[in-house]
């Protein structure tokens, strides 16, 4: 071949490789693209974009960050990726954030410059009275902050004949609700609810949410002015404000500002002082009179650690209660899965899309609570697992399996005037959502709700589930 043909031949091959690069380009840029998109699962960036409350730009925003975030990891671990075998050396060097917080230390105390915290207990059910025992040796030990003696509301009642109040202030025992526990004898059960809060300065609130408002506004107007609470309940408030958490119901209601305490705490094994921990939430309130004088961390955490109850305070009140709050559901959807002899897997399943779909109510309607709280703290995932493992939600969800009874029947027939609270607050959620025009974006929340009330075949969760995703995303 000449000189001539050869270069006509290179000139041909350029043209065409120039002219078929660009569909080359165009090809694999769709192409990966489409893998990224995959790979991101960007759930929450394509159809809420139909949805224009405020919601949606909170959800939008975040989604927003994960994928930023996301992003980082990825150039971050190419790069640092080590060149030579870790050596103690080199160990030594790196500083590693461990994503589990420790808990604080033991509490140390300054001396009070006011009288000591007068406290009462508002509620007397299983987890009521647990609380109330803790409280009370607490309150037995640190008598230089604390008056001894804890007064715990309770709703009267007769137990074979004999008023449940006079049966615990006499065999210090709650022979209905925590049988088998022995008390501590400065705690005085009270059936006058205005007479038990009189001058205390730390209410602690305690009693199945139903029954809430009801209490609340019974307390209107004898409350001391300053008091502070700390509300135990795990459940929302959905009415005219919208979903509200139960202290911020409580400080609307009452003026008290208030905390919340949750955690991976079935009642039972804390009255037995089996280990466990818990998470107690409050933010110091404008008014704070300052240490010594009113109720901070330190103070709290002196309320409610015992040796077997170990207390991490934090200021993240959305967080915990929320979690709180819907684990309940969640468990319920377990006990389903459970009741039906599904085994391990299944309840894995349920517990993983329940604990995202925790976090994104969260992140959609209380955008201060962190994430990081649903892993990092006793009351997030450590709570579903524990009360998907042995709760009264669970076992009520297991029974209807069993039975084909409903909730109410199970609840009724299981737990000797106990509530599994998860019966409740999935028909509360379901209301906000459904307002919200937001069902499907909590496929396992709204199909818990949809087998309680109105029958759903609890085989279909898997589909329920499926089915609710691919039309949300
Ligand atoms: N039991 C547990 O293991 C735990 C429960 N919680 C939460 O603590 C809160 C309280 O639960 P529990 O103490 O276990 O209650 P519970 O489920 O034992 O309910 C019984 C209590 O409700 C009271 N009650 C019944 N009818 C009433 C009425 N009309 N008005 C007022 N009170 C009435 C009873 O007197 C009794 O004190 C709930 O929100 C629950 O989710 C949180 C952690 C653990
Ligand atoms: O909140 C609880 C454990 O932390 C108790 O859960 P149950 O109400 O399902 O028993």
């Amino acid at each position: 071949m000449g000189f001539p043909a050869l270069t006509s031949l290179m000139a041909q091959y350029i043209i065409f490789t120039y002219s078929h690069l660009t569909l080359l380009v165009s090809f694999h840029f769709l192409l990966i693209s489409y893998l990224l998109k995959k790979m991101n699962v960007i759930k929450y960036s394509k159809p809420l974009l139909t949805y224009s409350r405020t919601s949606y730009s909170i959800l939008h925003k975040s989604s927003t960050n994960l994928i930023t975030a996301r992003s980082k990891t990825t150039t971050t671990t190419t790069k640092s990726k080590p060149k030579t075998m870790a050596s103690p050396n080199r160990l030594k060097n790196l500083s590693v954030n461990f994503p589990i917080k420790k808990s604080e230390s033991t509490v140390s105390l300054h001396p009070l410059s006011r009288d000591p915290f007068k406290v009462t207990i508002i509620g007397s059910g299983n987890w009521g009275t647990t609380i109330a025992k803790v409280v009370a040796e607490n309150t037995a030990i640190h008598t230089h902050v604390f008056h001894k003696e804890v007064q715990m509301w309770v709703f009267e009642e007769k137990i074979d004949g004999v008023n449940l109040t006079e049966i615990i202030n006499t065999k210090h025992e709650n022979v209905k609700y925590l049988p088998g526990i022995d008390l501590p004898e400065n705690l005085v059960a009270n059936p006058s609810l205005t007479d038990a809060v009189k001058d205390a300065d730390i209410l602690v609130f305690n009693v199945p949410h139903q029954f809430l408002a009801r209490i609340v506004g019974q307390l209107q107007g004898h409350v001391k002015e300053g008091a502070r609470g700390i509300s135990c309940l795990k459940g929302f408030e959905v009415g005219v404000k919208g979903v509200q958490l139960l202290s911020s119901y409580i400080t609307d209601e009452l003026g008290v500002a208030c905390g919340a305490l949750s955690g991976a705490n079935l009642a039972p094994e804390v009255a037995k002082e089996h280990f466990s921990e818990t998470t107690v939430a409050y933010q110091l309130p404008k008014d704070f009179k300052g240490e010594g004088k009113d109720v901070d961390h330190k103070i709290l955490k002196a309320l409610f650690h015992r040796p077997y109850f170990h207390v991490n305070v934090i200021d993240d009140v959305a967080g915990i209660s929320i979690a709180g709050a819907l684990k309940n559901v969640v468990a319920l959807g377990c006990g389903f899965v459970e009741g039906l002899g599904w085994g391990s897997n299944a309840g894995a399943a349920i517990q993983r899309v329940g604990l995202g779909e925790i976090i994104k109510f969260g992140q959609m309607f209380f955008p201060e609570s962190r994430v990081e709280t649903y892993y990092q703290e006793s009351a997030g995932v450590a709570d579903l697992i524990t009360t998907c493992s042995g709760g009264r939600n669970v076992k009520v969800a297991k029974f209807m399996a069993k039975t084909g009874k409903s909730a109410l029947e199970a609840e009724k027939e299981l737990l000797n005037g106990q509530s599994a609270q998860g019966i409740i607050t999935c028909k509360e959620v379901h209301e906000w959502l459904d307002k919200c025009e937001l069902t499907q974006e909590f496929p396992l929340l709204e199909a818990v709700y949809q087998i309680v009330y109105n029958n759903a075949p609890m085989e279909n969760i898997p589909d329920m589930i499926e089915a609710l995703e691919d039309f949300g995303f």
